[in-house]
């Protein structure tokens, strides 16, 4: 159970926290990998935030883990400068950010390795609060996943309060991932296993569930008699960065359409849950990825565009190909993908669902677009275009409606797209919190609903596993794309073949 600890309320008088700490919880969180990338620019900028909005006490620990040899004092000064320049807040906040800073400590240990002489001091510390809420977040190497389970439960750190945060992806295909489940499992139960998916930590994919199922007159049109097609798009204009050889090994499908792409699919198709439970909302969610239409060699060749970046130009400048970012002669590495996928249920039978992920395009862009069918017997002259709900899941987040609307200007009934629009800046004008904040506390919660449940991420690589192989197999040839375009123009063609196009290039 996490506790309510009392505050010394004159420290934190002190300490720049906007807001008070009545509502604020004592934990340990033990981060291991916390010099990497995914710590610095969004794990601690996070905990930081929630920690200046008064929800984490003051006697709670932030136990950074990596096998570097550090001291605690270097480690946070590593933490101020990626605080300072990753997290919204810090630039104008030293103080707050030495009082944050205090919570952090850091164990140098491998992990991995029980026999790693490093244990005895983590073991040393958790035991000053045996009886609080502990979480070991893994931001290491999928492939070290089970040997820190492993490592973990054999220095006896596992109590009941206790849970374990799996960072995505989980596995490189199906038997990896089972693998990966098996073997945390056998230390931790199911509802001690926390596996992270960031996109369901964002305030306008969570939306989605708002939308459905606040809104009845949405509701009731969303089903195949209402809807042609979806378009669920995720572009990103950065390239690869740092994280060249991981990527290298993953690509666009295992990176973002394993995980993001198919948990918004399955909250844009699911049944309405029974309530908004973990385990109501992840069986209707689990039901939607079993629903899936597996693919086979002659969909995969029809219904499929992978492509790998070259070089190109984003916002008037040049920037370098896939290939020389990595440094490497050749790569069989799709940085960009379109898909074709079908849910076979009785509420979607016959509307695609197009998905599409890539880096270097040229806009950074992640919206879902429901497409509704067009009037079955045209009165006006000039058909309408079909109304359009777009949610806007980055950035500019919000929702709009596009209907046709009788345009005064024109003589007679010209009809003009009328657009009804609601920005979450303006309408709640409000700091947008990263997606990590509501993450690691819901951890702390024991809350699960926003987490990945076991059987969905089997179900998930169950359907992308084929995929990967007829790639392997060169059924779809990989094409090419400058950097800076929407991607190559196949992706078009996939939905010009159905009457489709794409909302509007990227
Ligand atoms: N970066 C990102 O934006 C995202 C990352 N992820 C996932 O998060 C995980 C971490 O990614 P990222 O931060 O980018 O990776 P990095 O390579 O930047 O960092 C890895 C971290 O793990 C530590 N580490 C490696 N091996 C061990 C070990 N045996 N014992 C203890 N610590 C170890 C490293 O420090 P040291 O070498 O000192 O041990 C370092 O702190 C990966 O699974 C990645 O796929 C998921 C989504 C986004
Ligand atoms: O998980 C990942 O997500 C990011 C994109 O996240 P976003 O919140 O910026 O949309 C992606 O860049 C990265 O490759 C992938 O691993």
């Amino acid at each position: 159970m996490a506790e309510n600890a009392g505050q010394d309320t004159t420290a934190h008088a002190a300490i720049s926290r906007v807001t008070d700490e009545s509502h604020s919880l004592s934990f340990d969180y033990v981060i291991i990998g916390v010099t990497g990338d995914l710590t610095m620019r969004k794990l601690l900028p996070a905990f930081y935030e929630r920690f200046r909005l008064g929800e984490i006490a003051l006697d709670t620990r932030i136990i950074g883990v990596a096998r570097s040899a550090l001291s605690t004092e270097t480690y946070r000064e590593r933490a101020r400068e990626a605080l300072v320049e990753f997290a919204f807040s810090a630039s104008q906040d030293r103080d707050g950010v030495t009082a944050f800073l205090d919570l952090v400590h850091y164990v140098s240990l491998d992990a991995s390795d029980r026999a790693a002489s490093g244990w005895s001091l983590l073991e040393a510390l958790l035991a000053t609060h045996a009886d609080r809420v502990r979480v070991f977040y893994v931001a290491t190497a999928p492939k070290l996943y089970v040997l820190t389970a492993d490592a973990i439960a054999a220095h006896g750190l596992i109590t009941e309060a206790t849970r374990i945060v799996l960072e995505k992806p989980i596995g490189t295909d199906l038997a990896s991932a089972k693998a990966i489940n098996d073997g945390v499992g056998r230390h931790f139960r199911e509802e001690q296993i926390f596996r992270i998916d960031h996109y369901l930590g964002k305030q306008t994919v969570q939306n989605i569930l708002a939308l459905r199922f606040a809104n009845p007159i949405l509701e009731r049109v969303w089903n195949a008699d209402s809807i042609a097609q979806v378009q669920i798009t995720a572009a990103e204009t950065v390239g690869v960065g740092k994280r060249g050889p991981y990527y290298d090994t993953a690509g666009a499908l295992r990176d973002m359409v394993q995980n993001h792409l198919l948990q918004i699919l399955s909250l844009v198709a699911m049944e309405p849950p029974t309530a908004l439970s973990a385990t109501d909302l992840r069986d209707e969610k689990l039901k939607i990825l079993r629903a899936l239409k597996p693919m086979d060699p002659d969909t995969i060749a029809r219904d499929t565009v992978r492509a790998q970046y070259v070089a190109g130009e984003i916002g008037g400048k040049p920037v370098d190909g896939y290939l020389d970012d990595l440094g490497v002669a050749a790569s069989n590495t799709e940085t960009f993908l379109a898909i074709r996928a079908e849910v076979r249920t009785t509420r979607w039978a016959g509307v695609p669902f197009y998905l599409r992920t890539g880096k270097r395009m040229a806009r950074k862009e992640s919206e879902v677009v429901i497409e509704f069918r067009p009037q079955p017997w045209a009165i006006f002259s000039e058909p309408p275009k079909p109304d359009r709900l777009v949610i806007r899941i980055q950035p500019d987040e919000g929702v709009s409606l596009s209907l046709a609307s009788k345009d005064p200007r024109a003589a007679g009934f010209g009809l003009h797209e009328a657009v009804l629009d609601v920005s979450y800046a303006k309408a709640f004008g409000t700091r947008y919190p990263d997606s990590y904040e509501d993450l690691l506390m819901a951890v702390v919660r024991g809350d699960q609903v926003l987490f990945i449940r076991r059987d969905e991420v089997q179900a998930s690589w169950r359907w992308i596993e084929p995929i990967l192989d007829g790639w392997a197999d060169n059924i779809r040839p990989m094409e090419t794309y400058p950097a800076g375009s929407c991607g190559p123009s196949s992706s078009d063609d996939l939905l010009r073949d159905d009457g489709f196009s794409w909302k509007e290039k990227i």
